[in-house]
């Protein structure tokens, strides 16, 4: 089952256009998009979020054209955390994991005991109830990221998108991160989609994955089957050495192929 459907979509922002993208995101699936810096990879999470609306071209969320959609129905489908350089308002964390909640209340609505009981259990699943009094901006850049997926939890949506969720983390904290979405992927069969850099994490913790560059789709399929020396050289112009550990794909870059 597909949980977004992009058909021959368009875009354009200034001079940088998406052309003619395609895709199928598996339900209750890990994808990550990748590729290389300015290809698209947030524009396109920005278009299957409707935060950006296509030139041309169709998105289907879940089976219906997503522009059917009402922006609150769509809100209870699908949440999206932006890059985390984007600031959020000074809060607790408490306060800003119940902003999840706001798709289900009209304006000066109270929180209900049942959407309470929602940010405990957001904030339990994340391992971030024991900072709930806490000011956001107190947290370390680990968690607040594990805040941030809390209130995108919270929203109680089948599907969550993510911008690069693991940037600025030390390599502990990027695969705490990895391992708390592969436990609510598991547990919960919500359908992630992120935008990620590291390949091998994509390898590690993701099903499919979407590889673009220059606004146009490379290559999908599963990471093991994709990721190889052509692979790199075409989508990130660089000579690497592709070894398997566990099944799972290393890179051993050599050198860049021309300059960027
Ligand atoms: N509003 C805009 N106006 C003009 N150009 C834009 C706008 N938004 C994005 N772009 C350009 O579109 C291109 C793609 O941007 P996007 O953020 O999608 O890339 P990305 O692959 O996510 O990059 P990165 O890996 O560096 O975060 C970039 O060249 C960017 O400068």
């Amino acid at each position: 089952m597909t949980a977004i459907q992009t058909n021959h979509m368009a875009f354009h922002a200034g001079a940088f256009r998406l052309h003619d993208i395609s895709l199928s995101i598996p339900s209750e699936c890990m994808t990550a998009i990748v590729g290389p810096n300015g290809s698209g990879k947030s524009t396109l999470l920005k278009l299957m979020s409707q935060l950006l609306l296509p030139d041309q071209g169709e998105i289907y969320i879940r089976g219906k054209q997503a522009k059917t959609y009402p922006a609150i129905a769509l809100a209870k489908i699908v949440s999206m955390l932006t890059q985390s350089k984007h600031s959020l308002p000074d809060m607790t964390v408490r306060e800003l994991v119940s902003y999840g909640r706001s798709p289900y209340k009209r304006l000066f609505d109270r929180m209900t005991a049942d959407d309470e009981r929602i940010v405990d259990w957001a904030m339990e699943v994340t391992g971030t109830k024991r900072h709930e009094q806490r000011m956001f901006h107190t947290l370390s850049g680990g968690e607040q990221q594990k805040a941030r997926i809390a209130m995108a939890l919270a929203q109680k949506t089948s599907i969550i998108l993510l911008d690069e969720p693991t940037t600025f983390l030390d390599i502990a904290h990027q695969l705490d991160v990895m391992e708390m979405l592969q436990k609510i992927n598991r547990e919960y069969r919500i359908t992630i989609v992120m935008v990620l850099h590291d390949l091998q994490q994509a390898a590690r913790y993701c099903h499919y994955m979407i590889a673009v560059k220059n606004g146009k789709i490379m290559t999908t399929g599963k990471p093991k089957d994709i990721i190889n020396p052509a692979f790199l050289k075409e989508v990130y112009q660089i000579e690497a050495k592709v070894t398997f550990a566990d099944e799972y794909p290393m890179i051993i870059p050599v050198k860049t192929l021309e300059s960027i």
